[in-house]
């Protein structure tokens, strides 16, 4: 028998379409299963402030389908620190939660490791982030949603690009990995990707251009991830346009619409799944764990595991994009 009694949820880092669907699945698992189960507003930060609610089952009613966080997020610099994380502690105890769900990614994850290392309190990490950046999980919940939201805006930019024979340079999120920017570029039929992962080298990047925008095509696109290291798509826009004047170049930079919007059917399954196992791995004495999807089915994957190792960009799809773009 479980000695849980109380459960607190929060969402921390950037937020995701998906995390209010795992937020519905965790309070009423916990409810089931005749858990208290409160509600931490603004990630760590309501951690370490105590901004606390308790949640019943009507309160996650009308959110599977809504993208960003009903409890908000954030990014906390006083959790970092160890008097941060001794007021959290504190916060908890007064309200007797005796364990924790974050759904968050890779930074999240990294704070949930080092609390549980200072305080023993089971801790459940569930995935949640756009980048899809985490090792031992398949999906993230919200990438489906932000690729198919950033796929959308790239296929109306090739249309304005195809009827000027324009070259586009268009920067997808990921500010340290490029899963997002790949699997978009594949998805769009991209001429060229860039990504952090991966060194651009300029002539490369010029060759593509010259066989595909200007060999035979009336237009181009290059998806740049945020973080790859040629600075950018503006920088590395015009790093090309000052070799090839006669390149018709603009630049998109999509930002943060690719964070809102009603998570896919993907994303609410998933972050349902994934709700319902966190709550069930603690209900099981598990803790400092991240529950994620691997071919299909729950895997529980420790923090010190997740956060360790780098997930791998494929390059298999990196040549599949080669030779489809020509
Ligand atoms: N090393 C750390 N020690 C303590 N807390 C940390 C650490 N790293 C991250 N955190 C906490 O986790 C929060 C979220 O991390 P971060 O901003 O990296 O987002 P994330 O969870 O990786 O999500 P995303 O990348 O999708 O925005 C940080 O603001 C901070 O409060
Ligand atoms: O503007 P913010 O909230 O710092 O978020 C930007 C970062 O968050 C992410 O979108 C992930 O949520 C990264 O890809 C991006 O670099
Ligand atoms: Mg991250």
């Amino acid at each position: 028998m479980s000695r849980i009694k109380k459960i607190g949820v929060l969402t921390s880092g950037g937020d995701a379409p998906g995390m209010n669907a795992a937020i519905r699945a965790v309070v009423r698992t916990a409810i089931f299963n005749n858990l208290e189960v409160v509600g931490v507003k603004q990630g760590y930060e309501g951690l370490i402030k105590g901004d606390f609610e308790t949640m019943k089952s009507y309160d996650v009613s009308n959110i599977i389908q809504k993208g960003g966080t009903i409890l908000c997020s954030a990014r906390s610099e006083e959790f970092r620190s160890v008097e941060g994380r001794k007021k959290a502690h504190e916060q908890m105890l007064a309200a007797k939660i005796d364990a924790l769900v974050v759904i968050g990614g890779d930074g999240t994850f990294s704070g949930a490791r080092i609390f549980t290392q200072e305080y023993d309190i089971p801790v459940v990490g569930i995935p949640g982030t756009i980048d899809n950046d985490l090792f031992g999980t398949d999906y993230t919940i919200g990438f489906d949603t932000a690729l198919n939201t950033v796929i959308e805006a790239v296929d109306k930019i090739r249309d304005t690009a195809s009827a000027h024979n324009r070259l586009f340079f268009i920067e997808v999120m990921g500010r340290d990995a490029g899963f997002l920017a790949l699997r978009s570029g594949i998805a769009t039929g991209a001429e060229a990707i860039l990504i952090p992962e991966r060194q651009t080298h300029l002539k490369d990047l010029e060759k593509y251009l010259a066989k595909g925008y200007k060999g035979h095509k009336n237009s181009g696109i290059v998806i740049v991830a945020e973080g790859d290291k040629s600075g950018g798509a503006y920088t590395i826009a015009r790093e090309i346009e000052k070799k090839h004047p006669e390149y018709d170049i603009r630049v998109s930079v999509l930002g943060h619409m690719q964070r809102g919007g009603s998570p896919s059917a993907f994303d609410r399954v998933t972050a349902s799944t994934l709700g319902v196992a966190a709550v069930d791995a603690l209900l099981d004495d598990q803790k400092s764990i991240m529950v994620g999807m691997v071919n299909g089915e729950v895997s529980h994957v420790s923090f010190n595991k997740t956060i360790k190792n780098k997930k791998v960009v494929k390059d298999s799809l990196l040549t599949l994009n080669d030779i489809l773009s020509i």
